[in-house]
């Protein structure tokens, strides 16, 4: 199986450009991130190359962030600034190679919210395609995100079928997925024709996949079984040093 280093998490206290190199030789296929802007992308363009890892996405940025913002895309009245973190996005994941982009939707709920998250996606999708990335749509957990208007992949396939764009995805994080609904085994099969990228984490501390209630030796069987070509997300937070939680990276290799 391939794998790809999430560094919004694994070696977060290093600039991007270091933390993509100790993610080639710590053995990853790939890298994501989250919020990569405060780094000129062509210094993360420049460690991409020298390392030939692909960056397989980042998040839209999440807005006023001293106001408690967690995205933008389902907030109704806040469609300029939705836009202009989608078209920012966009411009950086351009700059950089990367395929996908997961728009955050924000703390918000009921219709006016659908709508908004809706049509802002739609005009994401538009704007995406000419580039060939893909837009994702990931629930998160109540217990992390409380608000936060996706919150299941039930509620995200009714989103993506309500926009109906074929570069609208989703973002299956086993670990939000887990809290929220559980039966990962049988949800990964049947959304498998939605499904643009899968993350991991050890439920509930989010830790390394070799712990929790999760048996992800067997989730990454069904997941190979389902022919799943992209490499996994490892987004988990490391107890200590990102290089001392790679136990699970090497007992599969
Ligand atoms: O928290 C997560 O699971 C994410 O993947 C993310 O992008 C930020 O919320
Ligand atoms: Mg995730």
């Amino acid at each position: 199986m391939k794998f790809s280093a999430n560094l919004g998490f694994l070696w977060a206290d290093r600039p991007l450009p270091e933390a993509i190199r100790a993610a080639k030789s710590a053995g990853f296929d790939a890298v994501e991130c989250h919020w990569p802007y405060d780094t000129p992308a062509q210094e993360v363009r420049a460690a991409l190359r020298e390392t030939g890892l692909e960056m397989l996405g980042l998040n839209t940025a999440r807005g006023d962030l001293a106001a408690g913002d967690n995205g933008l895309s389902a907030l109704p009245g806040r469609e300029p600034e939705a836009r202009a973190a989608i078209d920012e996005a966009l411009t950086y994941a351009s700059e950089i190679g990367a395929r996908n982009l997961h728009v955050m939707a924000g703390f918000a709920a009921g219709p006016a919210a659908q709508r908004a998250f809706v049509d802002n996606l739609a005009y994401a999708c538009q704007e995406a395609a000419d580039a060939g990335i893909t837009i994702l749509i990931e629930p998160l957990n109540r217990y992390d995100a409380p608000g936060y208007f996706l919150t299941t992949t039930v509620q995200a396939d009714e989103v993506i079928r309500a926009v109906g764009a074929p570069n609208l995805k989703l973002m299956f994080d086993c670990y939000h997925v887990q809290l929220m609904e559980g039966d990962l085994s049988r949800r990964l099969e049947a959304l498998q024709a939605q499904i643009g990228h899968i993350q991991f984490a050890s439920v509930p501390d989010r830790g390394a996949p070799d712990h929790g209630e999760v048996n992800y030796a067997h989730v990454f069987q069904v997941i190979e079984r389902l022919g799943f070509p992209m490499p996994l997300g490892a987004e988990y937070k490391p107890a200590g040093a990102t290089e001392d939680s790679l136990g699970w990276l090497t007992a599969l290799r």
